[in-house]
């Protein structure tokens, strides 16, 4: 066997493909080669995300690949991953799931902490920029967009302390050590899906069976119950939504964040974890409330 991986040319998204590669490779003694597709969210760099369109660009243009027979599999960053698909394609696996926190990262060193008054961080995300504001509301916030290795030079040409970013994407890249930081994801609420990969592949693939085996079942509900809490609130591009949901035995935690009338509000829920989507749905719920 021989798969096609369709993939962005980023070089996470490379190193993303290769990992979901190898475990075909290791579980099926498989061949693999990557499809490389240059994405419109990769082409467009001067603009917000949300002005050209949302997260879907990052896979719109390799779900046409697929559809034109290039590519049996596609590997995505969760978090970037709208809920729903176009009809045809689903995400049939999610592999154990990475460190899911966010990071501060410096090239000179310095400690989150210790950023003096004014400091200038960058991030593009809301979500990120409002949980900054609320530990340092002095901090100055700069936009910056491209992916992790474009960001990465931008701290050094823009003049930049830090910057904030996910530890799952650093790690894959061998970019550890400029890790300064890493925030607790019960505090400083991460991305949904943030850390974990999703295989997404047509809904009549003749290989299914082999891609369901590379799912991990703790992974995969924790990842889906966050998507369960993104969807009910319904999340447009300017809303800001995070959550993160972890397992102890049979219980769910999920702690998720929203802004509502402005304010960033922060509940929590826990129950059975067989219930994972139903615990989503009412940790919106619950947060709605406010
Ligand atoms: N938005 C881009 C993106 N999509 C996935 C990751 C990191 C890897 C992951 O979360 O799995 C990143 C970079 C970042 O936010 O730092």
């Amino acid at each position: 066997m021989n798969f096609k991986i369709a993939t962005r040319r980023s070089k996470l998204a490379q190193v993303q493909a290769d990992m979901v590669g190898s475990m075909l490779k290791s579980k099926y003694n498989a061949e693999y080669e990557k499809i490389l597709i240059e994405t419109t969210g990769d082409k467009i760099l001067d603009k917000p995300l949300e002005d050209i369109g949302g997260k879907g660009l990052f896979i719109k243009d390799i779900e046409i690949s697929m559809m034109e027979g290039n590519g049996d599999l596609a590997v995505h960053s969760m978090k970037d991953v709208p809920y729903d698909l176009p009809e045809g394609f689903e995400i049939v696996a999610v592999p154990q799931r990475e460190d899911a926190r966010d990071v501060f990262v410096s090239l000179s060193g310095v400690d989150f902490n210790l950023l003096p008054k004014g400091a200038k961080v960058g991030t593009s995300s809301n979500r990120r920029t409002s949980q900054i504001k609320q530990l340092r509301p002095d901090i100055e916030i700069v936009p910056i967009r491209g992916n992790v290795q474009t960001r990465i030079e931008k701290i050094k040409r823009d003049n930049l302390d830090g910057m904030i970013l996910a530890a799952a994407g650093l790690k894959r890249l061998d970019l550890e050590s400029i890790i300064m930081n890493y925030f607790d994801p019960n505090d400083f609420v991460p991305a949904v899906g943030q850390g974990a990969l999703g295989i997404e592949a047509k809904c009549d693939s003749p290989y299914m069976e082999y891609f369901k085996g590379l799912n991990h079942y703790e992974s995969r509900i924790c990842v889906e119950a966050e998507r369960s809490f993104m969807r009910k609130l319904n999340g447009d591009c300017h809303t800001i939504v995070g959550a993160y949901a972890t397992l102890e035995g049979s219980y769910m935690h999920i702690v998720g964040i929203f802004n509502v009338e402005g304010k960033l509000v922060k509940k929590d829920i826990e129950g059975k974890s067989e219930n994972y989507m139903e615990l989503g749905l009412k940790l919106a719920e619950k947060i709605m409330e406010v």
